[in-house]
């Protein structure tokens, strides 16, 4: 059976025109069963950081799979959703890398950068991003749980979020 997915969109003012492209194609796509978007929408000129937090956290909560977000680069998106305990976000713009974000280092968050990629690639990304699934019983789970405990420790130290 096809695995299905929760999603979070999300973008700043500079990823907007992506974001909205993507989440269209995500609620045509069967893979899909929910779409929510963080924004930002019309007027609103929310900068990236809050929109990559607030994603991230609706993922680290449980309350959705993974999540796209769209800045100008992808690079301001994917550091702070890595700021949420739990998340693994990387920007990708080509397809091997895409694919061992999810396979190697189980990411649940995609960022692409609108400046940088044609939007046709980064729909094809997202399309492609849908079929990986990281299969816990690969030899990268016990590289993924080495980060999970550098993030433990962290914690642990008093730089917990
Ligand atoms: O790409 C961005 C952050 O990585 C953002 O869309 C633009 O940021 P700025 O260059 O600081 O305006």
């Amino acid at each position: 059976m096809t695995r299905t997915w929760r999603l979070v969109v999300g973008s700043d003012d500079a990823g907007l025109e992506y974001k909205d492209l993507i989440a269209g194609d995500l609620q045509g796509d069967p893979r899909v069963t929910a779409v929510v978007d963080v924004g930002v929408n019309g007027d609103e000129h929310t900068p990236y950081p809050d929109i990559g937090a607030a994603a991230a956290r609706i993922v680290a909560e449980g309350r959705a799979d993974r999540a796209v977000l769209v800045c100008g680069t992808g690079i301001g998106m994917a550091i702070s959703a890595n700021k949420v305990a739990g998340v693994r976000a990387t920007t990708a713009h080509d397809s091997y890398s895409t694919e061992r974000s999810v396979l190697s280092n189980d990411c649940q968050v995609l960022t692409l950068g609108q400046r940088v990629i044609g939007p046709e690639l980064a729909r094809r990304l997202v399309r492609e991003w849908l079929d990986y699934e990281f299969d816990p019983e690969s030899p990268s789970h016990a590289k993924v749980e080495r980060i999970n405990a550098l993030e433990s420790a962290r914690g642990e130290a008093g730089g917990a979020r």
